[in-house]
């Protein structure tokens, strides 16, 4: 095994990856510089959610190495790799899953009280997200209450709120309305960089990928130099893409 670069929190070489036999990586390497906030693009089922989940070690790669801070995830046993995700990684779906018993704010402040921090400081770390976001009002409401991009707002609140050292956020906006989406990604953005979180951001949006540092491309499960994304515009899907690296 080579050892990854120091500077890179999170380094990963040669992934392959196939669901039921049809390959979505195949043979991707990345590294991500710390406090980065970075890109992974590509058109809709080019690779970016199973990229994201191998670099998270929710998923092992059948092939090739993940790193995280210098120590190789790849071989870590699950209770590891859980206790690694749930101490160091957040996590943003493209679709927010919350508990629809507990109250907004409650569902904001879990990491916390999970890790056994009072209910008092863990709901005042809540509602300073809440309001961050711009959603404080919705602080004693159910998600059921709630609107989509309420609920969306909620579970991102719940991925900062432990300070994780790297976020992955997997379309983030993607239940906003384009209205929204700016706001809500530069504070999402602006947390991350005032808090020194590293950021793996995978998004088929061209404006949501000019808000990172540094961008990577997909085209069918590898490493590309460029893919021409569709902005808002233009039909969903038709990504023209060039250019196989
Ligand atoms: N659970 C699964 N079972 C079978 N195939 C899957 C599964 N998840 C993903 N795939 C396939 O793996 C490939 C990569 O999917 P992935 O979701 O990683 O891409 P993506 O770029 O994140 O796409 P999207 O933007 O639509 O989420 C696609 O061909 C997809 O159809």
């Amino acid at each position: 095994m080579v050892a990854p670069p120091d500077n890179d929190v999170i380094w990963a070489r040669s992934l392959h990856f196939s669901h039921n036999g049809s390959p979505a990586l195949a043979g991707v390497s990345v590294g991500v510089r710390e406090r980065e906030i970075l890109a992974v693009v590509g058109p809709r089922g080019s690779g970016k959610t199973t990229l994201l989940r191998c670099l998270s070690g929710q998923v092992l790669p059948e092939q090739g190495e993940v790193w995280f801070n210098g120590a190789p995830v790849h071989t870590m046993s699950p209770v590891v790799r859980e206790q690694l995700r749930r101490e160091r990684f957040g996590w943003i779906d493209p679709v927010p899953h919350l508990v629809p018993e507990l109250k907004a704010w409650e569902n904001a402040a879990l990491p916390l009280m999970l890790r056994g921090i009072s209910r008092r400081i863990s709901r005042a770390a809540a509602l300073e997200w809440l309001e961050r976001l711009d959603i404080e009002e919705c602080a004693p409401k159910r998600p059921h209450a709630l609107l989509q991009a309420e609920r969306q707002r909620i579970a991102i609140a719940r991925a900062l709120i432990t300070t994780p050292t790297v976020l992955f956020a997997d379309e983030p906006t993607a239940p906003l309305h384009r209205a929204d989406r700016a706001q809500v990604l530069h504070t999402l953005t602006a947390a991350a960089r005032s808090h020194g979180i590293t950021v793996v951001l995978a998004t088929h949006d061209p404006g949501i990928a000019a808000a990172a540092d540094r961008t990577v491309s997909l085209l069918d499960g590898r490493r590309v130099n460029t893919v021409d994304l569709p902005t808002d515009a233009d039909a969903e899907g038709s990504a023209a893409c060039s250019l196989s690296a």
